[in-house]
């Protein structure tokens, strides 16, 4: 079986001003930047020579994606994107400071949320302009698939179904694979690799720009798991 190594995007403008982003598509910070070459120089230095690259369709993790081949010097690295692996979709809390969502909804809702895995916050408006039908990224794909807000039960649907879809069978023939994705869809995917109960799923934090291994079994159960040093 290959190597997974999953990779959060670098700290983004709107992670830096402490806004929920979800499907906004907002790029990296400088410090982001730095976390992402940081990222590939830890694959150059650890000899890792990746087969296929898989990214969301969103820029943060996109740009993350091609700063890391690229100081790995693997810029020849056929890479995949799909909306699957976008960020959960974080609703009508897009745009919004995450220190004045707790301040109107409380502690108990805004945890649950966050970090709980049933409840989603709520959704964007049908009418509003930031729906992902409206947007030129999602233009191929059936609306009815396109969330208006989504729990990590959700996101973790689309994600571990992409994983089987697309990313399992490069695992089975072997290959090294690296994943760009986000805080929450890569919560949902590592979630599923280590079988985290969904009552044990809101201690998961994973940091930004961090590269992890996985290693597997010929049935797929994780046999290691590290962060590259
Ligand atoms: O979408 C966001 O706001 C962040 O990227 C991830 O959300 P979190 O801080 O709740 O994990």
């Amino acid at each position: 079986m290959g190597k997974l190594i999953l990779v959060r995007h670098g700290k983004s403008l709107w992670n830096v001003q402490n806004i929920f982003t979800g499907w906004t598509d907002i790029d990296l910070a400088t410090e982001g930047i730095a976390e992402a070459k940081k990222a590939g120089e830890l694959l150059k230095s650890n000899d890792i020579c990746i087969d296929v690259c898989f990214s969301s369709y969103l820029k943060r993790a996109i740009r993350t994606a091609w700063i890391t081949l690229d100081t790995a010097n693997q810029m020849h690295v056929d890479t995949k994107y799909h909306w699957k692996l976008n960020e959960r979709h974080y609703g009508a809390w897009q745009g919004h400071n995450k220190n004045q969502i707790l301040k109107d909804v409380g502690e108990e809702t805004y945890w649950g949320v966050r970090r709980g895995y049933y409840l989603s916050p709520p959704k964007l408006d049908p009418k509003d302009k930031q729906q992902p039908k409206f947007d030129a990224h999602y233009k191929n794909i059936d609306p009815a698939l396109l969330p208006l807000s989504e729990s990590l039960e959700n996101t973790s649907k689309r994600v571990v179904n992409y994983y089987f879809e697309a990313i399992v069978p490069q695992l089975v023939k072997g290959n090294t694979v690296l994943v760009s994705a986000h805080g929450n869809s890569l919560r949902a995917l590592i979630g599923y690799i280590k079988n985290i109960p969904p009552e044990d799923i809101a201690h998961l934090e994973v940091p930004t720009g961090e590269p992890n291994l996985y290693e597997f079994d010929d049935n797929l159960n994780l046999t290691e798991h590290y962060k590259l040093k």
